[in-house]
Parts: C-alpha cells; sequence; structure tokens
C-alpha cells in the first residue's frame, strides 16, 4: 500500500477533479488530470475512473524513464502521452489538466486550421497577457484515435512554435492546461472555459463576427 501524507498531491487532484466533475467538464470518466512530485515523477488519473468520485488508488505513478506503477485493473490515462509531452516541454510545469466542455468543443469548430482566435477579453490576464487589445490565438490539434500521434504532434508544433498561453485545445475533444501549481492549474481551466462561454454566446448574439477583436 503506497503511504500519503496530508499534503499528498493526489488529495488535491481529487478535489479539484470533483470541482470540474459538477462544473460538467469531467462529465463520467471524462477528463483527466496530472501533478508532479519532486523526485520528477507524476500522479496520473487511472484511465476510465469516475472524475466526480475519485479515490487515492485511483492514480498511477510515472516516473521520469517511463516507468509506471500500473497493474492489470490499474491503468494510467489513455492520454498520458501527452501530459508527458507537455512536462518535457514546459520543465517549470508542476500541474496538467485535461476536461472536456461542451463550449470546447463548439468552439474547436469556429475556425477550420490549428489556431483559434481568442477574443481580447480582460480575463487573458490570467493566462499571462498583459497587452492592451492582444492578439491572442489558441492553438488546436486534430483529436487522433491514436493519442501518441497527438502528443507527437504537440511536440513537434511545440518546439518551433510556442504557445502564447499555457493551453491547447484539440478539436471535439477538450482543452489541455499546464501550469506551476496546482492551483494556478486550477485557475487556467476555470479562465480558459470563461472565455469559450463567452465566444458561444458571442457568435449567438453577433454571429461569426462575434469573437472578433
Ligand atoms: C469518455 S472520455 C474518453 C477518453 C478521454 O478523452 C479522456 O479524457 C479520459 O481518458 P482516461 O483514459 O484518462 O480516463
Ligand atoms: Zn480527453
Amino acid at each position: 500500500m503506497t503511504s500519503h501524507t496530508p499534503s499528498d498531491r493526489r488529495l488535491e487532484l481529487i478535489a479539484t477533479a470533483r470541482h470540474f466533475y459538477q462544473q460538467g467538464w469531467m462529465v463520467g470518466t471524462a477528463g483527466n488530470l496530472s501533478a508532479r512530485l519532486p523526485d520528477g515523477s507524476f500522479w496520473i488519473t487511472a484511465s476510465g475512473r469516475s472524475k466526480g468520485e475519485l479515490l487515492l488508488s485511483d492514480f498511477v505513478r510515472i516516473y521520469p524513464d517511463g516507468k509506471e506503477e500500473s497493474s492489470a485493473d490499474l491503468k494510467p490515462s489513455a492520454e498520458t502521452a501527452i501530459h508527458q509531452v507537455l512536462y518535457t516541454l514546459f520543465p517549470q510545469a508542476q500541474a496538467c489538466y485535461h476536461v472536456h466542455s461542451i463550449e470546447a468543443n463548439l468552439v474547436s469548430r469556429f475556425v477550420v486550421g490549428d489556431s483559434l482566435p481568442l477574443p481580447p477579453l480582460e480575463m487573458l490576464k490570467g493566462l499571462g497577457i498583459w497587452q492592451e487589445n492582444p492578439c491572442c490565438v489558441l492553438p488546436i490539434f486534430a483529436n487522433h484515435l491514436q493519442v501518441s500521434r497527438i502528443a507527437t504532434e504537440i511536440q513537434e508544433r511545440f518546439t518551433i512554435n510556442l504557445p502564447q498561453v499555457p493551453a491547447l485545445l484539440i478539436r471535439d475533444h477538450g482543452v489541455t492546461v499546464w501550469a506551476s501549481s496546482c492551483e494556478t492549474a486550477r485557475n487556467y481551466i476555470e479562465l480558459v472555459e470563461y472565455i469559450f462561454r463567452y465566444m458561444v454566446a458571442a457568435r449567438g448574439i453577433w454571429g461569426d463576427e462575434g469573437n472578433n477583436n
């Protein structure tokens, strides 16, 4: 049995998953959360677990060399490769959160290309964009059945072009953020989901022009 302390990162992930579940962003088994430990390993949600009622035993520890403490009925998230790529690309990242919202899926179809222009909302400051009337885009990736293909495309694109914000969108799937703490990652998810809700509402009011700067 794995021991844990009051500061066990899994407790924070459990509480955050419950909060996201209550928002409708981790319905059923959707989404996955991970948090790094001082030795460079990370805890990630086990695949296929109900995210609204996670237990300490619903996590898998992944080590820097790729080794994992899994078993037949405890497999790491199917999207672990995406978390691994993001932790490698952004060594300062301590948490990586991925959720599925209806709004994220809707806005992922607002453009056909691989970048989603974001409206110049004050909320962008929370994602690190401190500019007046900013022109900011969110990278979009295709939702391949083979998750390793998504991870490779993230790695290839971000090696050449760093994203403006610590977030990426997988089309018809959901958003992923990474941050230097669990608290910040939770805030990032809330901020991007607010922006997505705004974009959907703006399109309902103003049509295609609704999200232009
Ligand atoms: C019903 S969700 C489909 C898989 C997915 O996209 C996801 O985020 C959850 O997968 P996991 O293996 O992490 O449970
Ligand atoms: Zn997913």
